[in-house]
């Protein structure tokens, strides 16, 4: 499996305190990795290094390397806009924009310079089927995105996210503040998209890791534990200590 994002020896400090302490871990191409780990281990944080969502945060300090498609993503030849269109990214609350459904998912196409208007409504059609939203919104794509429910508004963030055609998504527990229902039409709909896009998803929910991760990599205090298949992390896992967390020995 090719990879497609390669972290080497990343480390992270918010001022004095080093919260990654040289993570190297790789992605591949059409996989869904989870990110597991107790609270505060650095989850998002090193979710964020991977198209720089941290760069604009006061006194952070970030050494090693993140190489995207065998570019490193700090050199400063990095065209920031490129790289996010590339390495695109979901939050944990749903976040549209407060205007309509289309105008939210034709948005980053319109950063991109597209005008061709047939061309924006065909990406729009085509990202909101892919985040299984279309039918709830083909009769309503002028209603305001914000006035849908939470995993509606969800659904719309990722088909915002798709219509640019990323090569990578990054998840920050995307169905953590959404219903059962919600979360697993979310689930359900990663595992259809996985075929044609690179996921790279925070969760706290190991379960959730289980059924749709094809890799787990497991953080606790900024380091990396260990990586894997995620059957073979959740089966035999090489450390005691993935053991005990995964059995829920601690939290
Ligand atoms: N902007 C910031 N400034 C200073 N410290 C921060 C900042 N963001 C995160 N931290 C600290 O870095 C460490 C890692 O935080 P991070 O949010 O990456 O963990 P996490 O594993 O995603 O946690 P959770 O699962 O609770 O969201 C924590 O100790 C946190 O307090």
């Amino acid at each position: 499996m090719k990879e497609i994002i390669t972290a080497e020896n990343v480390k992270l400090s918010y001022g004095n305190y080093e919260a990654l302490h040289g993570i190297n871990l790789s992605f591949h191409e059409k996989e869904l990795t989870a990110l597991i780990g107790p609270s505060g281990c650095g989850k998002s944080t090193f979710l964020r290094c991977l198209n720089r969502m941290n760069d604009d945060i006061e006194n952070i300090k970030i050494t090693g390397k993140i190489m995207f498609e065998g570019q490193d993503i700090y050199s400063p030849k990095m065209d920031l806009v490129s790289l996010r269109k590339e390495v695109g990214m979901v939050f944990q609350q749903p976040t549209p924009f407060p205007f309509s459904v289309y105008n939210n998912v034709a948005y980053g196409l319109r950063i991109a310079g597209i005008k061709d208007k047939e061309l924006i409504d065909q990406r729009v059609e085509e990202s909101l089927k892919e985040a299984a939203i279309w039918e709830e919104t083909k009769d309503n794509l002028n209603r305001n995105a914000q006035s849908f429910s939470g995993g509606q508004q969800q659904r719309i963030c990722i088909a915002r996210a798709l219509a640019v055609r990323p090569k990578v998504v990054l998840l920050d527990e995307p169905t953590s503040a959404l219903d059962p229902i919600s979360s697993s039409e979310i689930e359900e709909t990663l595992m259809e998209l996985k075929k044609q896009f690179t996921f790279i998803m925070v969760t706290h929910n190991l379960q959730q890791a289980g059924r749709v991760a094809d890799q787990t990599a497991f953080l606790m205090n900024g380091n990396l534990i260990e990586a894997g298949p995620t059957e073979k992390m959740f089966i035999a896992p090489e450390k005691q200590i993935t053991s005990d967390y995964l059995n829920g020995r601690f939290g």
